[in-house]
């Protein structure tokens, strides 16, 4: 009998991922699949969970959760070679992933839409040893995910982001970094960046350029120290997806791009990717092209 993996993390977003389980069950009944269940308790769960299954017969391991949960499943799955197309079930307070994918936000919907198997392969980040689906960032607000009060985070949900990202505003620094890419050498003194596999980050949908699923580019994205002034601008550029062209932002795109922190390592050691802890610097980053298979509904 053909089955689906279905993982799902009951804390991701505002808990109500499972009270959709009957529905999820019996949609894929209705198309042909069984469906075996697993409750991850953690992350180390998650990840030592698809370590060691047999997924031979399984045509695909669908997550429930946030950018955090599928992170973690993308990571074993690109470690341990699990030839398995992934789905996503955007449970989480940020689903920017889901969005790439264009799934729908509604869970029914989203299943009916997973169930469908739509398969195709898409680009993965890779910084050091880690896989990244979304983002890897650095800098200013780029720890704000992975410290956020779950609570908060749970009651607010991306609103909490903001509140989080306001309170670090007086905690502005500049830190330089050098950044290294196929045609270039960049040396200068920025407040963050971004490396985006997708073109969303954090709930604000419209970081990035046009990109493609599959079209082996990442956008970097950083943004220099500037005027307060300044920044409050940019940030109603990146509102309204107006900031690439502005005189304080360097965007590029490439498929390989190093990252070294010069100054400002202090309190800035580690990077961020997809909202968890990322590695450290310097970073190595690289596109790997068409590397994991996901439904989508593209
Ligand atoms: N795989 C997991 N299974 C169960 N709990 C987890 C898992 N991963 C993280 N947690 C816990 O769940 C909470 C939310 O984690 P995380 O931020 O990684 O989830 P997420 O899927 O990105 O969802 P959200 O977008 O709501 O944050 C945290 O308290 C974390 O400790």
């Amino acid at each position: 009998m053909k089955y689906v993996e279905l993982l799902y993390n009951p804390m991701s977003g505002n808990l109500d991922f499972p009270a959709y389980l009957d529905l999820f069950i019996s949609i894929f009944q209705d198309v042909g699949y069984e469906t075996r269940i697993h409750r991850t308790k953690s992350k180390e769960d998650m990840s030592s969970y698809l370590a060691c299954q047999d997924f031979r017969n399984c045509s695909a391991i669908i997550v429930a959760g946030g950018d955090g949960s599928v992170n973690q499943a993308v990571n074993s799955i690109m470690k341990h070679h699990i030839d398995v197309p992934l789905g996503v079930i955007p449970a989480g307070t940020a689903n920017d992933f889901a969005s790439h994918l264009k799934l729908p936000l509604r869970y029914g919907e989203c299943i009916e839409t997973l169930a469908k198997m739509n398969v195709r392969n898409v680009d993965v980040g890779k910084v050091n040893d880690k896989y990244f689906i979304n983002v890897c960032c650095g800098g200013l607000f780029t720890n704000i995910s992975q410290n956020m009060d779950l609570e908060l985070k749970n009651t607010l949900g991306k609103l909490g982001y903001y509140i989080k990202g306001v309170q670090q505003l007086p905690r502005f620094r500049k830190i330089r970094y050098r950044i290294t890419n196929s045609k270039q050498v960049l040396d200068d003194y920025f407040y963050l960046f971004l490396v985006l596999n997708g073109r969303s980050a954090g709930g604000f949908n419209k970081l990035g350029a046009d990109a493609e699923i599959d079209d082996g580019k990442m956008d970097f994205i950083g943004i220099k120290a500037c005027t307060i002034n300044e920044v409050a601008i940019l940030f109603g550029k990146i509102l309204i997806g107006e900031h690439l062209q502005d005189r304080n932002i360097v965007f590029f795109q490439d498929n390989k791009i190093d990252i070294e922190c010069i100054k400002g390592l202090n309190m800035f050691r580690e990077s961020d990717i997809d909202g968890e802890s990322g590695p450290e610097y310097p970073l190595h980053i690289e596109v790997k092209k068409k590397a994991l298979k996901v439904i989508c509904n593209l």
